[in-house]
């Protein structure tokens, strides 16, 4: 069997005196999604922090792509990221004063690659996202779910394994809500990287392979429900597409 896209071991996170995280496991193979519910505080962030090498966990190891990034130096860190990790936020936080196909390309000037490339891919991608017609638009005059969108194709630029969302249709209203969450969870089948989604809403949530509750330091996996009830009992299944 080849070996998982995010493989989290005996993961232990303490900020100031809470234990957020206590030897918590986790596995996404490619191709699936995962979404993490939880109460406000619980850590969910801070669990996105720790698999992008963002934050250092007290104990644990995590795996991207196979690659133990505490293990590599600050130096490469940042590189094996850019081309590891994609991210999409809340609000987008795209740069306001660029066009939607300008932050589309940023990874990918970051990266090294020249401007032609950059845009040519980030036009073709806005296209395949269902926004290639607002490609030249300033992301300031952007509406939140063409917003997301961008950051989506942004996220996915460089063709990273993972992609991680924290709150993604958080200031969304439920129709637009409906349609980010179209593109989103259909990332893993179209383009074979694993998705890792934050949120506090359970019709998210439910969208994904598997779901999971963070609480009191641990990762639950609930009893199949419909979106919108309660967990009410736990097991330890933390295995995307499992
Ligand atoms: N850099 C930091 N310094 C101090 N405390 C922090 C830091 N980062 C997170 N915390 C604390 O850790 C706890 C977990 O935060 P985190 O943002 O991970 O929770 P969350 O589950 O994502 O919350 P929410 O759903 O409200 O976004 C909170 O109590 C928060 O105040």
């Amino acid at each position: 069997m080849s070996e998982p896209t995010l493989e989290v071991r005996g993961l232990t996170c303490s900020i100031g005196r809470r234990t957020l995280l206590r030897e918590t496991d986790l596995t996404a193979p490619a191709g699936t999604s995962l979404s993490v519910t939880g109460p406000s505080g619980s850590g969910k962030s801070t669990l996105l922090s720790c698999i992008a090498g963002l934050h250092t966990p007290q104990a644990g190891t995590i795996r991207v792509g196979g690659t133990d990034i505490a293990a590599l130096r600050p130096s490469r860190a940042a590189a094996w990221r850019l081309h590891t990790i994609g991210f999409v936020y809340q609000f987008g936080e795209l740069l306001p004063e660029l066009s939607a196909v300008e932050n589309a390309a940023l990874p990918l000037l970051i990266a090294g690659r020249g401007r032609r490339e950059a845009y040519g891919a980030a036009e073709s991608l806005l296209g395949e996202l269902g926004v290639g017609e607002i490609a030249d638009s300033p992301a300031s005059v952007l509406s939140g779910g063409e917003r997301q969108r961008v950051a989506v194709a942004r996220a996915l630029s460089t063709r990273p394994p993972l992609i991680l969302a924290d709150e993604p249709t958080g200031a969304l209203d439920e129709s637009t809500t409906d349609d980010v969450c179209e593109t989103l969870f259909g990332l893993p089948a179209r383009y074979g990287c694993a998705l890792v989604v934050v949120t506090h809403n359970p019709v998210v949530a439910h969208r994904a392979d598997l779901r999971l509750t963070l609480r009191g330091g641990a990762l639950h996996s609930p009893p199949e429900s419909a979106p919108g009830s309660t967990p009410d009992s736990a097991t330890d299944t933390t295995t995307a597409g499992a």
